[in-house]
């Protein structure tokens, strides 16, 4: 029998380059926590039977408190995550008892459902991993110590990784493990795939689709959010 999907929304890092004393996934925007506004976008998806919400040790309480209030309790367990993204995201597939796995960043809170869904579909007609990422649009160079350019990688082939990352579980649980044996750290999931010789698909995405990361990104998510809700 099809276990289907299941979802790791990673929530649990602290957010140093945004430089706020709250972590990032639990700033207000429109008085709501970054990290609820992106479980909503995938609580109500039929496709979804499993969300895991992975979080520091020390705010698994209150996020639960938070899930509970937004009546998403049915849905998202909690728990607590590592001391990098790679720890928090393994912490999150051993919890999961599903066949597929979607993975994303609980600060990416404008993910829409046509992306999600684009990149479930990719995972599964492909060698069962996808990625959403849209093309760079700047021109990209290699610089050295010393701040001198090295080189200009042709921009065609180039692309800004985002989440959400669709994978196998097991496939994606194995190249974890693996990752973890070689002491090797990735900055996102297919990268350990990726070194597994698994092929991963790539999504067009969406340039909306941003990772709160510095403090002029909380600004244009504002900006968002306003839109949406003018629609
Ligand atoms: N140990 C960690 C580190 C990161 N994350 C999560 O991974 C996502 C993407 O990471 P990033 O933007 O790099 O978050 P931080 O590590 O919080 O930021 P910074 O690097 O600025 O400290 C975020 O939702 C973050 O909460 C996580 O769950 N566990
Ligand atoms: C996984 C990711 O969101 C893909 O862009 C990203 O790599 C997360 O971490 P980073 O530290 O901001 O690179």
């Amino acid at each position: 029998m099809d276990k289907g999907w299941g979802v790791v929304i990673v929530a649990a890092g602290r957010g140093t380059r945004m430089g706020t004393t709250e972590s990032k996934q639990f700033l207000l925007l429109q008085d709501k926590p970054v990290f609820i506004h992106t479980l909503e976008v995938f609580a109500v998806l039929d496709e979804i039977r499993e969300m895991v919400l992975v979080t520091g040790t020390a705010d698994v309480e209150r996020c639960q408190d938070w899930v509970k209030e937004y009546q998403l309790d049915s849905r998202v367990r909690v728990i607590p995550g590592g001391k990098e993204r790679q720890h928090s995201v393994h912490k999150g597939l051993e919890a999961l008892g599903t066949d597929w796995v979607l993975v994303h960043d609980g600060v990416r809170p404008f993910v829409n459902h046509e992306q999600i869904k684009g990149c479930m579909a990719a995972a599964i007609a492909g060698g069962g991993a996808a990625v959403l990422a849209v093309p760079v649009k700047d021109t990209i160079k290699q610089v050295n110590a010393e701040g001198v350019v090295t080189a200009t990688p042709d921009r065609s082939s180039l692309w800004s990784i985002q989440t959400p990352q669709a994978f196998r579980l097991s496939s994606l649980l194995s190249a974890y493990e693996s990752a973890e044996q070689d002491g090797f750290l990735g900055t996102d999931d297919a990268m350990l795939a990726e070194r597994q010789g698994m092929s991963v698909k790539v999504v067009e995405g969406n340039y909306t689709n941003i990772k709160l990361t510095t403090p002029e990104d909380l600004k244009y998510a504002a900006f968002l959010l306003g839109g949406e809700k003018k629609r």
